[in-house]
């Protein structure tokens, strides 16, 4: 069985994580050994590195260098290793989240952000990315009281509606890798439309 990885993408609150369990579920039930991990972090040093993004201040740069040197010791320490051995590689979150946040949300030079991905990925790209496309007052609402808040979750609605646009204007340059999930429906609606999507790729 040849590897598959696919990627959980949206703004903070969408419903990533609700649905990561049932995905690796549905595939572990179809024979495939799964691996769930997640971005910032997935290693020992990616982790450390995570804990510094998520709280320590810093630079535009500073923080595009930090996130892709995670990614890249998680690439090789995790994920390529585990799709070479036919695994199915589930992340919440990856590059198009840097394209996201860091680009769209804070302004940073998407072209550096390409030059950075082609360096640590060498071509590597998610099969599968399912996007939460929510607006961000109904995914404040959802978070209100359910936990405190990171240095990008403290964020005002303004940064994460131009979040959601940079995951909309990633979606619509790579439309064969995105599924769209409408994330503002029911916890069962959603679910459904991510098993058809997988359905629909065989899986
Ligand atoms: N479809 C939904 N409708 C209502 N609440 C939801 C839905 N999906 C998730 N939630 C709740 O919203 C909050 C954020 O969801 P979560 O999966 O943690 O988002 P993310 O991982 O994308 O940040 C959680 O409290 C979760 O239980
Ligand atoms: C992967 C990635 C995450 N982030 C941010 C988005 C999130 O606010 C934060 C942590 O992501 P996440 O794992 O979704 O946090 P939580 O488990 O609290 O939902 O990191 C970036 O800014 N750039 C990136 O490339």
């Amino acid at each position: 069985m040849s590897g598959i990885f696919i990627t959980f993408e949206g703004i903070d609150g969408a419903g990533k994580s609700t649905h990561v369990q049932a995905v690796a579920e549905r595939l572990r039930a179809a024979g495939r050994e799964v691996v769930l991990t997640r971005e910032p972090g997935g290693t020992a040093l990616a982790e450390k590195l995570r804990e510094l993004v998520l709280h320590a201040p810093m630079d535009a740069l500073t923080e595009a260098l930090l996130i892709f040197a995670a990614r890249r010791d998680h690439l090789q320490q995790v994920i390529e290793p585990a799709l070479q051995a036919g695994k199915a590689v589930l992340c919440d979150r990856f590059t198009d989240a840097t394209f996201a946040y860091q680009g769209a949300g804070r302004g940073f030079d998407l072209a550096v952000l390409a030059e950075l991905e082609r360096w640590v990925q060498q071509g590597r790209q998610p099969d599968l990315t399912l996007w939460f496309d929510l607006s961000p007052e109904v995914a404040a609402q959802r978070l209100a009281g359910a936990r405190v808040p990171d240095r990008f979750e403290s964020q005002p609605a303004e940064f994460f509606r131009r979040v959601n646009e940079g995951y909309r204007a990633r979606a619509e340059a790579d439309p064969a890798r995105f599924v769209r999930l409408d994330a503002s429906g029911t916890r069962e609606a959603v679910g459904q439309a991510i098993a058809a999507a997988l359905q629909a790729r065989g899986l």
